[in-house]
Protein backbone atom coordinates (compact mmCIF):
# COMPACT_ATOMS: atom_id res chain seq x y z
CA UNK A 1 0.00 0.00 0.00
CA UNK A 2 1.66 3.44 -1.61
CA UNK A 3 2.30 6.00 1.62
CA UNK A 4 2.81 9.08 -0.23
CA UNK A 5 0.72 8.71 -3.50
CA UNK A 6 -1.65 11.22 -2.51
CA UNK A 7 1.43 14.09 -2.25
CA UNK A 8 2.70 13.00 -5.82
CA UNK A 9 1.43 16.27 -7.24
CA UNK A 10 3.55 18.35 -4.41
CA UNK A 11 6.55 17.38 -5.73
CA UNK A 12 5.44 19.23 -8.92
CA UNK A 13 3.97 22.12 -7.13
CA UNK A 14 6.43 22.82 -4.72
CA UNK A 15 9.91 21.98 -6.12
CA UNK A 16 8.59 21.72 -10.09
CA UNK A 17 10.07 17.94 -9.98
CA UNK A 18 8.18 14.78 -10.51
CA UNK A 19 10.05 11.47 -8.86
CA UNK A 20 10.23 8.91 -11.45
CA UNK A 21 8.61 5.45 -10.90
CA UNK A 22 11.20 3.60 -10.19
CA UNK A 23 11.96 6.65 -7.72
CA UNK A 24 8.49 6.45 -5.78
CA UNK A 25 9.31 2.85 -5.06
CA UNK A 26 12.43 4.01 -3.63
CA UNK A 27 11.07 6.33 -1.46
CA UNK A 28 8.37 4.07 -0.37
CA UNK A 29 10.89 1.45 0.68
CA UNK A 30 12.74 3.78 2.86
CA UNK A 31 10.04 5.02 4.92
CA UNK A 32 9.60 1.70 5.57
CA UNK A 33 13.05 0.65 6.14
CA UNK A 34 13.27 3.59 8.54
CA UNK A 35 9.95 2.19 10.59
CA UNK A 36 11.47 -1.23 10.45
CA UNK A 37 14.98 -0.06 11.78
CA UNK A 38 13.32 2.33 14.15
CA UNK A 39 12.32 -1.03 16.49
CA UNK A 40 15.97 -1.96 16.41
CA UNK A 41 17.58 1.26 17.33
CA UNK A 42 16.42 5.07 17.60
CA UNK A 43 16.83 6.62 13.96
CA UNK A 44 14.05 9.03 13.93
CA UNK A 45 10.93 10.58 16.14
CA UNK A 46 9.46 10.94 12.42
CA UNK A 47 7.10 8.20 11.65
CA UNK A 48 3.86 9.12 10.44
CA UNK A 49 3.77 8.98 6.83
CA UNK A 50 3.17 12.74 5.72
CA UNK A 51 5.33 13.63 8.51
CA UNK A 52 8.15 11.75 7.16
CA UNK A 53 7.85 12.62 3.30
CA UNK A 54 7.46 16.32 4.90
CA UNK A 55 10.12 16.69 7.30
CA UNK A 56 12.70 14.12 6.11
CA UNK A 57 11.85 13.58 1.84
CA UNK A 58 10.83 17.26 0.95
CA UNK A 59 13.04 18.75 3.30
CA UNK A 60 16.07 17.27 2.45
CA UNK A 61 15.34 18.01 -1.52
CA UNK A 62 14.51 21.57 -0.78
CA UNK A 63 18.17 22.04 1.04
CA UNK A 64 19.05 21.66 -2.41
CA UNK A 65 16.55 22.97 -4.68
CA UNK A 66 19.09 25.82 -5.82
CA UNK A 67 21.40 22.94 -7.32
CA UNK A 68 19.21 21.38 -9.02
CA UNK A 69 20.27 21.77 -12.37
CA UNK A 70 23.58 20.86 -11.97
CA UNK A 71 24.62 16.90 -12.82
CA UNK A 72 27.62 14.87 -11.74
CA UNK A 73 28.99 16.60 -8.60
CA UNK A 74 30.16 15.48 -5.43
CA UNK A 75 28.07 15.97 -2.06
CA UNK A 76 28.73 15.22 1.46
CA UNK A 77 26.01 14.75 4.21
CA UNK A 78 27.92 15.16 7.61
CA UNK A 79 26.16 13.98 10.93
CA UNK A 80 23.42 12.44 8.49
CA UNK A 81 21.66 9.82 11.47
CA UNK A 82 19.61 7.73 9.40
CA UNK A 83 20.22 9.22 6.19
CA UNK A 84 18.84 12.63 6.04
CA UNK A 85 19.35 14.45 4.02
CA UNK A 86 21.65 12.39 1.97
CA UNK A 87 19.43 9.32 1.06
CA UNK A 88 16.17 11.14 -0.48
CA UNK A 89 19.38 13.16 -2.64
CA UNK A 90 20.53 10.34 -3.66
CA UNK A 91 17.49 8.80 -4.68
CA UNK A 92 16.64 12.07 -6.63
CA UNK A 93 19.84 12.79 -8.24
CA UNK A 94 21.63 9.60 -9.65
CA UNK A 95 23.97 11.60 -11.06
CA UNK A 96 25.74 12.95 -8.24
CA UNK A 97 27.91 11.16 -6.00
CA UNK A 98 26.58 11.24 -2.54
CA UNK A 99 28.73 10.46 0.42
CA UNK A 100 27.26 10.17 3.92
CA UNK A 101 29.20 10.32 7.36
CA UNK A 102 28.30 9.56 10.88
CA UNK A 103 30.22 9.13 14.24
CA UNK A 104 27.35 6.34 15.21
CA UNK A 105 28.47 2.65 14.21
CA UNK A 106 25.02 1.51 14.21
CA UNK A 107 23.88 4.68 12.17
CA UNK A 108 26.02 4.28 9.39
CA UNK A 109 25.53 0.43 9.56
CA UNK A 110 21.67 1.05 8.82
CA UNK A 111 22.54 3.53 6.27
CA UNK A 112 24.55 0.97 4.63
CA UNK A 113 21.98 -1.89 4.81
CA UNK A 114 19.67 0.85 3.20
CA UNK A 115 22.06 1.98 0.21
CA UNK A 116 21.90 -1.84 -0.37
CA UNK A 117 18.33 -2.27 -0.71
CA UNK A 118 17.51 0.48 -2.12
CA UNK A 119 20.48 -0.66 -5.14
CA UNK A 120 21.38 3.19 -4.79
CA UNK A 121 25.19 2.73 -6.51
CA UNK A 122 25.53 6.76 -6.49
CA UNK A 123 25.99 6.36 -2.72
CA UNK A 124 28.86 5.59 0.20
CA UNK A 125 28.54 5.61 3.92
CA UNK A 126 30.84 6.07 6.02
CA UNK A 127 31.75 6.20 9.84
CA UNK A 128 33.93 8.78 11.64
CA UNK A 129 34.07 12.07 13.20
CA UNK A 130 33.95 14.25 10.69
CA UNK A 131 36.36 16.87 12.28
CA UNK A 132 38.78 13.68 11.87
CA UNK A 133 37.55 12.78 8.08
CA UNK A 134 37.65 15.89 6.61
CA UNK A 135 41.22 16.19 7.14
CA UNK A 136 42.29 13.50 4.97
CA UNK A 137 43.39 12.99 1.64
CA UNK A 138 40.15 10.62 0.18
CA UNK A 139 37.51 13.54 1.75
CA UNK A 140 39.82 17.01 2.30
CA UNK A 141 38.49 19.41 -0.65
CA UNK A 142 37.20 17.26 -3.06
CA UNK A 143 33.36 18.42 -2.25
CA UNK A 144 30.86 20.32 -4.81
CA UNK A 145 28.22 20.36 -1.40
CA UNK A 146 28.51 19.93 2.00
CA UNK A 147 25.28 19.20 3.42
CA UNK A 148 24.34 19.48 7.47
CA UNK A 149 21.15 19.34 9.62
CA UNK A 150 20.33 19.48 12.58
CA UNK A 151 24.43 18.57 14.12
CA UNK A 152 24.75 21.74 15.97
CA UNK A 153 25.26 25.71 16.37
CA UNK A 154 26.32 27.31 12.60
CA UNK A 155 29.49 28.14 13.04
CA UNK A 156 30.32 24.61 14.27
CA UNK A 157 28.65 23.10 11.01
CA UNK A 158 30.11 25.61 9.08
CA UNK A 159 33.60 24.58 10.94
CA UNK A 160 33.14 20.78 9.83
CA UNK A 161 31.76 21.55 6.00
CA UNK A 162 34.60 24.07 5.16
CA UNK A 163 37.84 21.31 4.96
CA UNK A 164 35.50 19.12 3.04
CA UNK A 165 34.58 21.55 -0.07
CA UNK A 166 36.95 22.30 -3.17
CA UNK A 167 37.62 26.11 -3.60
CA UNK A 168 34.27 26.39 -5.53
CA UNK A 169 31.87 24.54 -3.58
CA UNK A 170 28.92 25.45 -1.10
CA UNK A 171 28.33 24.58 2.13
CA UNK A 172 24.48 24.13 2.76
CA UNK A 173 23.04 24.65 6.83
CA UNK A 174 20.12 23.56 6.70
CA UNK A 175 18.07 25.25 10.23
CA UNK A 176 14.63 25.97 11.23
CA UNK A 177 14.90 28.80 12.91
CA UNK A 178 17.75 31.54 12.18
CA UNK A 179 17.99 33.81 15.02
CA UNK A 180 19.90 37.55 14.45
CA UNK A 181 23.22 35.87 17.02
CA UNK A 182 23.42 32.23 15.09
CA UNK A 183 23.67 34.92 12.04
CA UNK A 184 26.18 37.26 13.73
CA UNK A 185 28.26 34.30 15.59
CA UNK A 186 28.27 32.30 11.80
CA UNK A 187 29.06 35.96 10.44
CA UNK A 188 32.43 36.12 12.81
CA UNK A 189 33.75 32.58 11.90
CA UNK A 190 33.28 33.47 8.43
CA UNK A 191 35.43 36.47 8.67
CA UNK A 192 38.23 34.30 10.17
CA UNK A 193 38.32 31.03 8.31
CA UNK A 194 37.89 32.82 5.02
CA UNK A 195 34.38 31.94 4.25
CA UNK A 196 30.95 34.11 2.77
CA UNK A 197 27.48 33.80 3.30
CA UNK A 198 26.19 33.51 -0.16
CA UNK A 199 23.14 33.74 0.51
CA UNK A 200 19.73 33.02 3.25
CA UNK A 201 17.12 31.71 2.18
CA UNK A 202 13.83 31.61 4.18
CA UNK A 203 10.71 29.32 3.27
CA UNK A 204 7.33 27.10 4.70
CA UNK A 205 7.40 23.66 4.81
CA UNK A 206 4.44 22.19 2.33
CA UNK A 207 2.11 20.62 4.58
CA UNK A 208 2.63 21.78 7.96
CA UNK A 209 3.91 25.77 7.01
CA UNK A 210 7.05 25.17 9.43
CA UNK A 211 9.82 27.85 8.92
CA UNK A 212 12.78 26.67 7.30
CA UNK A 213 16.41 28.39 6.51
CA UNK A 214 18.72 27.93 4.37
CA UNK A 215 22.04 29.57 4.71
CA UNK A 216 24.89 28.80 1.69
CA UNK A 217 28.47 29.45 2.41
CA UNK A 218 31.49 29.24 0.32
CA UNK A 219 35.18 29.87 0.73
CA UNK A 220 35.91 33.37 -0.37
CA UNK A 221 37.61 34.29 -3.56
CA UNK A 222 40.60 35.66 -2.83
CA UNK A 223 41.20 39.29 -4.84
CA UNK A 224 44.29 40.40 -4.97
CA UNK A 225 45.44 44.06 -5.66
CA UNK A 226 47.94 45.22 -8.12
CA UNK A 227 49.43 47.80 -5.54
C1 LIG B 1 20.21 15.10 15.44
S1 LIG B 1 21.06 13.97 14.42
C2 LIG B 1 20.61 14.59 12.81
C3 LIG B 1 20.63 13.51 11.79
C4 LIG B 1 20.24 13.94 10.37
N1 LIG B 1 21.19 14.91 9.81
C5 LIG B 1 18.85 14.50 10.32
O1 LIG B 1 18.68 15.70 10.09
O2 LIG B 1 17.88 13.73 10.51
C6 LIG B 1 22.76 14.49 14.53
C7 LIG B 1 23.71 13.42 14.01
O3 LIG B 1 25.00 14.02 13.86
C8 LIG B 1 25.97 13.07 14.27
N2 LIG B 1 27.18 13.83 14.64
C9 LIG B 1 27.27 14.81 15.58
N3 LIG B 1 28.53 15.28 15.64
C10 LIG B 1 29.26 14.57 14.74
C11 LIG B 1 30.64 14.58 14.36
N4 LIG B 1 31.49 15.41 14.93
N5 LIG B 1 31.05 13.71 13.40
C12 LIG B 1 30.16 12.85 12.83
N6 LIG B 1 28.84 12.80 13.15
C13 LIG B 1 28.39 13.64 14.10
C14 LIG B 1 25.33 12.32 15.42
O4 LIG B 1 25.91 11.06 15.62
C15 LIG B 1 23.86 12.25 14.96
O5 LIG B 1 23.59 11.04 14.28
Amino acid sequence: MPHFSHLFDRWQSTLNWLPSPTQVDQFEQLYELVLEGNSKQNLTRITASEDFWEKHLWDSLRGVLAFWGQENIKVIDIGTGAGFPGLPIAIAKPSWQVTLVDSKQKKIAFVKETIQALQLSNAIAQSGRVEDLNKVAPYSKKYDLALVRAVGAPAICASYCLPFLKKSGTAVLYRGQWLPEESEQLDIFCEQEGLQVVKQERFQTPLTLGVRHSVYLSPRSISISNS
